[in-house]
Formats: structure tokens, C-alpha cells, sequence
């Protein structure tokens, strides 16, 4: 495979990776309104250390876990700055 496609491949994972993070932020703005009535707080640890578990079970290759982890922290972060 050439350079140029590897990056066609990229730029088509990163299409995806885009429409997918726009879905989870939308459901995270739900989430937000859901909190808001009924008085919860935005930040759930718990939710949090089971999302990072969960994601920590599906990654097949162990050596991509630490930077994955980092990523989803960020995507959580970004998620409460949504909601
Ligand atoms: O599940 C929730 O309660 C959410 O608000 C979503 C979410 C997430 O991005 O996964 C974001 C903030 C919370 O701290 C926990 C998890």
C-alpha cells in the first residue's frame, strides 16, 4: 500500500471517529438535561471507572490500553464540558 492510500485509510477511520464522538456527545447533552431535572451532579466516578474498565476489556491489543485510557478520559472530560 502507498503512502497516499494509508492516508485515505486514516482520513476514513477519522470520518467515522467523528460521526461517532458526534453521537456520544449528543447523548451526553441528553444526559446533561436528564441531570439537570432531576438535580444530579454531572460528574458520576463510578460511571466513569466502569466506562474506563469496560474500554480496558474491549482493547485486543494490551499495548494500545494507556494511550485508549487517555483518550476516553479526554472524550469524558470533553463529554461534562458538553453537558
Ligand atoms: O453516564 C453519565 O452519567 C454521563 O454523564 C456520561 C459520562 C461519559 O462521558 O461517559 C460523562 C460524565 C460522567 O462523569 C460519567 C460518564
Amino acid at each position: 500500500m502507498t503512502l497516499d492510500q494509508k492516508r485515505q485509510q486514516i482520513d476514513q477511520i477519522d470520518q467515522q471517529i467523528v460521526e461517532l464522538l458526534e453521537q456520544r456527545f449528543q447523548i451526553g447533552k441528553s444526559i446533561g438535561e436528564y441531570k439537570k431535572i432531576h438535580h444530579l451532579p454531572i460528574l458520576n466516578t463510578n460511571r466513569e471507572y466502569q466506562v474506563l474498565e469496560r474500554i480496558n476489556k474491549i482493547v485486543r491489543n494490551k499495548r494500545n490500553s494507556k494511550q485508549i485510557q487517555r483518550i476516553f478520559r479526554t472524550i469524558m472530560n470533553q463529554t461534562k464540558t458538553i453537558e
